[in-house]
C-alpha cells in the first residue's frame, strides 16, 4: 500500500512536470488515465485498455522517461501494462485468454479525428462520424460509411471508437472486420461456443464492423449478425458499419439487413480533391517526420488521385529512397524514385479517354465535343472536358487546346476558370465534374 502511494505521488509529480512539455490534450487523453505502481524497483503504469497502453508505448514512453530523469528519479525500468482501475500489476497478456479477440480494444490509436484531414469529399462523413462518437446522441444509429477503396472509411470508423474510449475508457468497443466476424463464428460453431460468441457481441457498448460487403452470400453469418445488430440497436448501443459501395448494390446481402442499415444514416466518402490530397500528404509526412516540400506533395497528389493508401505508399517509398541515398526530397527526386508507380497513373488518364468519357456521359457525339459549335449544351461539356484534362493530365494548356480541335491556350484557360466558378455556384455542374473525375480515375 505504501509503495502504491509512493508510486502515485511520483506519478503525479511526473504529470505536473510533463504538462509543461506536452499538449494538454495528450496529457488528459493518454496520461491521466494511467495508474502508477512500483514493482521490484520498476515503475508500472497501468492503462485502462490497450488503446491507451499502445499509444503510451508508441508515443509517450520517451517523454515520460525524460521527465523522470529530469526530476532525478530513475526507476529500474518502466512498463506500460493494461489493468488500470484495479491497482493490479497483471500484464496485458494476463487477460482471459479464451475471450473472443474483439473484446480487446483492437483499435489503431493513429486513426483519430485529429489525424483525419477534412475536405469536401469527406466532410459529411466526418461530421456524421463525430456525431456517432457523441455518447449522448444516438439519433443516427447505425452509421454506415460507404465508398471506394482506401478513402478513409476505416480511419473514420476507428476514430469513432477511439473518441468513445477517450471519453469513456471502460466502454466495451470492438472493431471487427466482417471477414473476422465470419471466421470467429465458424470457430465458435466448431467448438460449440456459440452462446459465448453471441453473448460477447451482444454485451458491447459499440460495435464497429468493417467491410460488410464480405457478408455477401454467407447466410449463417448474416443471420447471426442480423440478431446481434437488432439486439444492439434495441438497447441503443452504437453501431458503425462500412461498405465498399452502397449496400443496396451488394448482391448476396439479405434484404432485411439492407433495410436495417437504412434505419440510421448512410454517408459516402468520395475520392479527395487535389487540395485535400496535398493536405493529407503533408499531414502524413509531418506525422512520420518526413520533410516534404509542398511542391513535391502537389506533384505526387496531382498524379495519385483515387486512393489515399497509394498516396501513403508513395510517401513511404520516398522516405526509404531518400534515407538510403541520403538525398533531400525534391520534385526531380520524386520523379525518379516513383517513376514506375507514376507511370501507371499517367497511363490511366489521357486526353482521348477524357473526351470519350465526357461525350458518353453527356450522350453527345465526340465530333461535336471537338468541333466548332458553341451552343451551351455542347460548349459546357467541352469546357468541363478541358478542365478535367488540366487537372488530371500533365498536358500544358497549349497541348490541351491542340487536342481539343486546335484551340488556343487562352480558350483552355477560360474554360478552367469558368468551370471553377460554376462548380462553386451550380450544384449540377459540380456533381457532373465529380462524377466524371471519379469515372476517369477509379
Ligand atoms: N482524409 C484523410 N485524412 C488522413 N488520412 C486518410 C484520409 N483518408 C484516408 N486516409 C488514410 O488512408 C489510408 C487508407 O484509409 P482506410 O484504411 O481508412 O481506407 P478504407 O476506405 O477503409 O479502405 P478499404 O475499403 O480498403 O478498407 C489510411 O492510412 C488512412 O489513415
Amino acid at each position: 500500500m505504501e509503495f502504491t502511494t509512493l508510486a502515485e505521488t511520483l506519478w503525479q509529480r511526473c504529470l505536473t512536470h510533463i504538462e509543461t512539455r506536452l499538449p494538454e490534450k495528450d496529457v488528459n487523453l493518454w496520461l491521466r488515465p494511467l495508474e502508477a505502481d512500483f514493482n521490484e524497483g520498476g515503475l508500472d503504469l497501468m492503462a485502462p485498455n490497450e488503446v491507451v497502453r499502445d499509444q503510451v508505448e508508441r508515443e509517450l514512453r520517451t517523454p515520460i522517461a525524460n521527465a523522470l530523469s529530469e526530476m532525478g528519479e530513475l526507476p529500474k525500468r518502466i512498463r506500460v501494462l493494461v489493468g488500470g482501475g484495479q491497482r493490479t500489476s497483471a500484464p496485458a497478456t494476463a487477460e482471459p485468454a479464451a475471450a473472443p479477440s474483439a473484446t480487446r480494444h483492437n483499435l489503431d490509436g493513429r486513426y483519430t479525428f485529429e489525424t483525419f484531414v477534412q475536405g469536401k469529399s469527406n466532410q459529411i462523413a466526418r461530421a456524421a462520424a463525430e456525431q456517432a462518437a457523441d455518447p449522448d446522441n444516438v439519433a443516427y444509429n447505425p452509421l454506415l460509411i460507404y465508398g471506394g477503396v482506401g478513402l478513409g472509411k476505416t480511419h473514420l470508423m476507428q476514430s469513432v471508437g477511439n473518441r468513445l474510449l477517450a471519453n469513456q475508457p471502460q466502454a466495451k468497443v470492438a472493431y471487427v472486420r466482417s471477414e473476422h466476424f465470419v471466421n470467429e463464428m465458424v470457430t465458435a460453431i466448431r467448438h460449440n461456443r456459440m452462446d459465448r460468441f453471441k453473448g460477447h457481441y451482444r454485451s458491447l457498448d459499440a460495435l464497429l464492423i468493417d467491410d460488410i460487403q464480405f457478408f455477401a452470400g454467407k447466410d449463417r453469418s448474416q443471420e447471426e449478425f442480423f440478431h446481434t445488430f437488432n439486439s444492439l440497436l434495441e438497447s441503443n448501443q452504437r453501431i458503425v458499419i462500412t461498405c465498399d459501395r452502397f449496400p443496396k448494390e451488394v448482391e448476396g446481402l439479405e434484404d432485411r439487413l439492407k433495410s436495417r442499415f437504412s434505419w440510421g444514416l448512410s454517408v459516402a466518402v468520395e475520392p479527395p480533391e487535389l487540395e485535400t490530397r496535398v493536405a493529407i500528404m503533408l499531414s502524413k509526412a509531418d506525422y512520420h517526420g518526413i520533410t516534404l516540400p509542398q511542391e513535391v506533395a502537389f506533384f505526387i497528389a496531382k498524379r495519385v488521385r483515387s486512393n489515399v493508401r497509394d498516396l501513403e505508399g508513395a510517401l513511404h517509398r520516398l522516405k526509404a529512397s531518400a534515407q538510403i541515398t541520403g538525398t533531400p526530397i525534391t520534385v526531380d527526386f520524386a520523379k525518379q524514385a516513383l517513376h514506375d508507380m507514376l507511370a501507371v497513373y499517367d497511363r490511366l488518364v489521357t486526353l482521348e479517354n477524357i473526351q470519350r468519357t465526357v461525350a458518353e456521359y453527356y450522350k453527345m457525339r465526340l465530333t461535336d465535343l471537338l468541333g466548332k459549335k458553341r451552343t451551351r449544351s455542347i460548349a459546357r461539356p467541352r469546357q468541363l472536358a478541358m478542365a478535367l484534362a488540366k487537372e488530371l493530365t500533365n498536358h500544358s494548356l497549349p497541348e490541351i487546346g491542340q487536342g481539343f480541335g486546335g484551340r488556343d491556350h487562352t480558350t483552355v484557360l477560360h474554360a478552367c476558370r469558368k468551370v471553377k466558378e460554376l462548380r462553386e455556384t451550380d450544384a449540377r455542374v459540380d456533381e457532373d465534374y465529380a462524377n466524371l473525375s471519379r469515372i476517369l480515375t477509379s
